[in-house]
């Protein structure tokens, strides 16, 4: 893990950049880049060392921000149709994919995630801009049979406002169009808090959305290390919705701020989603659904295998299997093209996951593959573990690991895996995998969670409804309800209409 030299490194991968304006370190506000009187290091995983200084905004940025969205925002919605705005968005998403390996190579430096993964998170992230831009044209509304006579009743859509955006790390770019393609098809502006460990993927996606004729004031980006600053998009009253994806004490506290000023919210939260393998299932796929869903990021998404629940009978072939192909992954520099796990996003990511494995050791559990961290000081590395023998009181069952550990519990009866799958306050995503299709329909029923994969680890899609029950949020993103969360549906009622 990690013998190469930081500074070359960092040097080789920025020039290969195709155009360098793309790196920006500035705020942008009311249509124009700036200099705040305050900076914050953006550290780049994979070396430890600073990739570059970004501006930081206090509180009266947010305000300016806000204000001018606000100002922005109705004439935007006005000057425009569903179809303008679609093509904005089309013309977004093609700038998005010009400047694909660009784009990607400054997300994979800053989050750490490997340089093939970064792409496909671009292209995951572009196609939600596409798919929106096709939205913007469908915003229907319905005409209701009036039980008055001689009147009519109908229904518009209309956008909800200045849209306050805070999302986190593990899809910089992702995360952010998932929310601000549905809020532009809409008509509404946005002001966007990018996460501190990687502001820059957002801040390239800005100045091409500008490029593409999207209003600059509609679109506004601060950045900062002042949490209590980045509030201001929770508590003004112009901030007509707050949109957060994150963790579940955060999205707890924000959805608090909301409320005194009753702002619409939506919250993609925490998860601990259960992974089921039933001993009717295909252990190959299962084992191939684990790998995808388990060190994806490095484990380090919200839908991750958190929990792997085996059925006893087939728990130590499918544990071989799984060990087999772990051992086969290549811990390294994202950048570099022979890895195939890169680090994890900071030391304290590395700590959590140590922490469980010891845990769990301590409670009797065994490794089989990995369970080490990487040499300090040379990238926030953990090798992709598999954990056997563990049992619910461990740390693995209750929290999420948010890293490349595997836990592989074991079960008996279908009964007791469903139990044990829905004891956690999390509801986001959960897996299983059997061939039986009555188990299918009656196990997917029974998870409690807002999204399930039956033989498969790949649920994430554009067109597909994202979001959590329980205390994993509410809201849904992507899909034909995405657009839902940015507008509000007004009735008109005409009366007295002699026909
Ligand atoms: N449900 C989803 O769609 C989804 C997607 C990705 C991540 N997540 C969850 O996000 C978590 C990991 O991301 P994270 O560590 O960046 O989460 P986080 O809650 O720490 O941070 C998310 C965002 O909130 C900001 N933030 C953090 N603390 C804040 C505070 N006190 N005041 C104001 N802003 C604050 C961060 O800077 C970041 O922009 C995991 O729990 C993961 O499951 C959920
Ligand atoms: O980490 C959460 C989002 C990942 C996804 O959209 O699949």
């Amino acid at each position: 893990m990690g013998s190469y030299d930081p500074s070359h490194y960092h040097r080789d991968a920025l020039s290969k950049l195709s155009d360098s304006s793309l790196l920006i370190g500035d705020a942008f506000i009311d249509g124009v880049w700036q200099k705040t009187d305050n900076t914050f290091e953006v550290i780049e995983p994979s070396t430890e060392t600073v990739l570059g200084q970004v501006q930081s905004c206090d509180t009266q940025h947010f305000q300016n921000a806000i204000q001018s969205a606000n100002k922005a925002q109705s004439e935007y919605f006005k000057s425009t149709t569903g179809h303008t705005r679609g093509a904005f968005l089309k013309k977004w998403a093609s700038l998005i994919l010009e400047n694909k390996r660009d784009i990607a190579t400054i997300l994979s430096l800053e989050n750490g995630k490997l340089i093939s993964e970064a792409e496909g998170e671009v292209v995951y992230a572009t196609s939600f801009i596409s798919w929106f831009a096709e939205e913007a044209t469908r915003c229907y509304g319905v005409t209701i049979p009036s039980s008055t006579p001689n009147t009519q009743v109908t229904t518009v859509k209309e956008p909800v406002g200045v849209c306050g955006i805070i999302t986190p790390w593990n899809f910089p770019a992702a995360m952010i169009t998932r929310k601000i393609a549905p809020a532009f098809a809409a008509g509404c502006a946005v002001v966007i808090k990018p996460p501190r460990e990687t502001p820059y993927t957002c801040l390239a996606l800005t100045k091409l959305a500008v490029d593409a004729g999207i209003p600059p004031k509609i679109i506004q980006v601060c950045p900062t290390k002042n949490r209590e600053a980045s509030l201001e998009l929770a508590t003004n009253p112009l901030v007509k919705k707050i949109s957060f994806t994150g963790s579940t004490g955060v999205g707890k506290m924000l959805a608090k701020l909301a409320t005194d000023t009753l702002k619409r919210v939506s919250l993609e939260l925490g998860g601990n989603a259960p992974f089921i393998v039933f001993e009717d299932a295909n252990l190959d796929l299962a084992v191939e659904g684990a790998m995808f869903c388990k060190f994806r990021c490095s484990g380090q998404t919200c839908v991750c295998a958190n929990r792997l629940y085996v059925q006893r009978s087939v728990a130590e072939e499918f544990t071989q299997k799984l060990v087999a192909k772990v051992s086969q992954l290549k811990t390294g520099p994202s950048l570099v093209s022979t890895t195939t796990q890169g680090p994890l996003v900071n030391k304290a990511a590395v700590n959590k996951v140590q922490e469980h494995v010891d845990d769990a050791l301590a409670k009797g559990a065994k490794i089989e593959a990995g369970g080490k961290p990487g040499a300090p000081g040379q990238g926030y590395f953990f090798q992709p573990t598999v954990l056997s023998s563990v049992t619910n009181d461990m740390i693995v069952a209750k929290d999420e690991t948010f890293g490349p550990l595997a836990p592989v519990f074991t079960f008996d009866t279908e009964d007791e895996v469903i139990q044990l799958a829905n004891d956690t306050e999390f509801g986001l995503a959960g897996y299983f995998f059997s061939r039986d299709i009555n188990r299918a329909m009656r196990v997917a029923a029974r998870l409690q969670v807002g999204m399930v994969g039956v033989n498969t680890g790949k649920i994430s899609a554009a067109e597909t409804p994202f979001g959590g029950v329980k205390e994993s949020g509410y809201g849904r993103e992507g899909s034909l309800y995405g657009m839902d969360e940015y507008t509000y549906t007004k009735s008109v009622t005409v009366g007295n209409l002699d026909i």
